[in-house]
């Protein structure tokens, strides 16, 4: 029996932490909770405490600490409550912790990832904005710190899976020769671009194959999702732009593969479900039950294949560009794609602005750097504040 592992659970009240708390549930025999965090679900965060029984719960800022304290006297329960950006790196960084799931939606979850990674924890990567900001400064902090680095990304996971024990970023020495993501084609995989026009936040978080959060779901439909993959496939396992290709797979069975020198390419397949990587990543090298369904290939009966539209995915095309520009430029990327995609969920801007604005942020800060973490949050607030007056513009248009 493997000895029990103290968790912390950033973004517990998320679409990735509630499926971590339900693999979690399953396993009492090796998971404790250490911390779980949520942002503006609080009666479910204290549900959650209620059930895991955890040392801290994090909430965003005093008045849902407040909230989140009622709840939990009213409970009897004796979780402390901490704050703040500082309670989540404390509760990443905790001596006691084993492994930290990383399931904050976007920038706001990079300090406390950096700070699992620093302290050689187990660090399950789900927040894929983190490494798109901070790629070089992310893989050495997880270098330097000593950590143990495991992707939960479907497709990264998938990567992981078919690549050899023992695989160290290089890839030509294991004989890899491509890294294929799959890419469902999101919601308006079948639409020409020209009635993409007028569709609304619903229609674009529709999507066909996955249940996630509005913020990736947007991504996926607009394939900028895809594009923050190739961005994060490059850091994770060291392969460059040019050898790793998008290939839509619109039953979302093959998860992603690797080709190998001598014509093999390997894949993982499964249901879509992220219970299955999540469950692979809190217990590799051991298998364990995810409350996954088996997968039945004969009633699924076909796999389709076929190359993205860059015409119909502008995203996609705009990440190979961040990837090969390099230095600051995937944060450029990433900033203004979360300000559109926010000001798109607001019903500020429409769906074929998020691309225009993502493309116009680019073009003004083409020399951004990224030499230290300040210089990336700069760069972060900045094309954050120039994709806003870019969304304004665009309001009024
Ligand atoms: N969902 C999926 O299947 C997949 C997700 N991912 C990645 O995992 C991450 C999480 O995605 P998902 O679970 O879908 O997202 P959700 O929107 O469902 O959950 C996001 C989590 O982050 C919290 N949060 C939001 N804003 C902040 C903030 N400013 N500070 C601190 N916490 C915050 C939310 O709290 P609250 O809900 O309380 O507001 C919630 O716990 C993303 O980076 C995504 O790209 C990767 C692959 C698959
Ligand atoms: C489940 C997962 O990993 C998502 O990132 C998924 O890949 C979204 O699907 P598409 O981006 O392929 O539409
Ligand atoms: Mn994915």
């Amino acid at each position: 029996m493997a000895n029990i592992q103290l968790l912390t659970v950033l973004g517990a009240t998320g679409s990735i932490g509630e499926s971590t708390l339900d693999v979690v549930g399953r396993h009492p025999d090796r998971y404790r909770v250490f911390a779980l965090s949520g942002h503006s679900r609080i009666e479910r965060l204290a549900e959650q405490c209620r059930r895991f029984s955890p040392t801290y719960a994090v909430v965003g800022d005093e008045l849902a600490a407040q909230r989140l304290r009622a709840l939990l006297v009213a409970d009897g329960a004796s979780t402390e409550v901490l704050v703040g950006e500082a309670g989540l790196v404390a509760v990443a960084q905790a001596p006691e912790v084993d492994a930290v799931m990383a399931a904050i939606v976007g920038a706001a979850g990079l300090r406390p990832t950096l700070a699992a990674a620093r302290a050689g924890k187990r660090v399950l990567l789900a927040n894929k904005e983190a490494l798109v900001m901070s790629g070089a400064l992310f893989m050495t902090a997880v270098a330097e710190g000593g950590a143990t680095l495991l992707p939960i990304d479907s497709e990264h996971n998938a990567v992981f899976q078919a690549l050899p024990a023992g695989y160290d970023r290089r890839p030509t020495a294991h004989g890899v020769c491509r890294v294929l993501l799959t890419a469902s084609g999101g919601p308006f995989r079948d639409r020409e671009p020209a009635t993409l026009e007028g569709v609304t936040p619903e229609e674009a978080c529709a999507h066909p194959n996955w249940s996630m959060g509005r913020k990736i779901s947007v991504d996926s439909a607009t394939m900028m999702n895809k594009g923050l993959e190739v961005i994060e496939a490059h850091w994770l396992f060291g392969v460059p732009a040019d050898a790793i290709d998008v290939v839509v797979h619109r039953q979302s069975v093959i998860h992603s593969m690797v080709a190998y020198a001598d014509g093999s390419v390997l894949a993982q397949l499964g249901n879509p479900d992220m219970r299955t990587p999540i469950a692979h990543a809190l217990a590799y090298p051991d298998r364990i039950d995810a409350g996954v369904a088996p997968l039945d290939l004969c009633a699924i009966a076909r796999l389709d294949f076929q190359a993205p539209d860059l015409r119909r995915f502008p995203c996609l095309a705009l990440a190979y560009d961040a990837l090969r520009a390099g230095a600051g430029l995937p944060a450029v990327l990433n900033a203004a794609n979360e300000i559109a995609v926010e000001a798109f969920l607001n019903g500020r801007i429409g769906y074929l602005d998020i691309a225009r604005i993502i493309e116009a942020t680019m073009a003004q800060m083409a020399d951004a750097g990224d030499a230290s973490l300040e210089q990336i949050e700069s760069v972060d607030a900045e094309a954050r504040s120039r994709a806003k007056a870019l969304v304004k513009t665009r309001e009024t248009a």
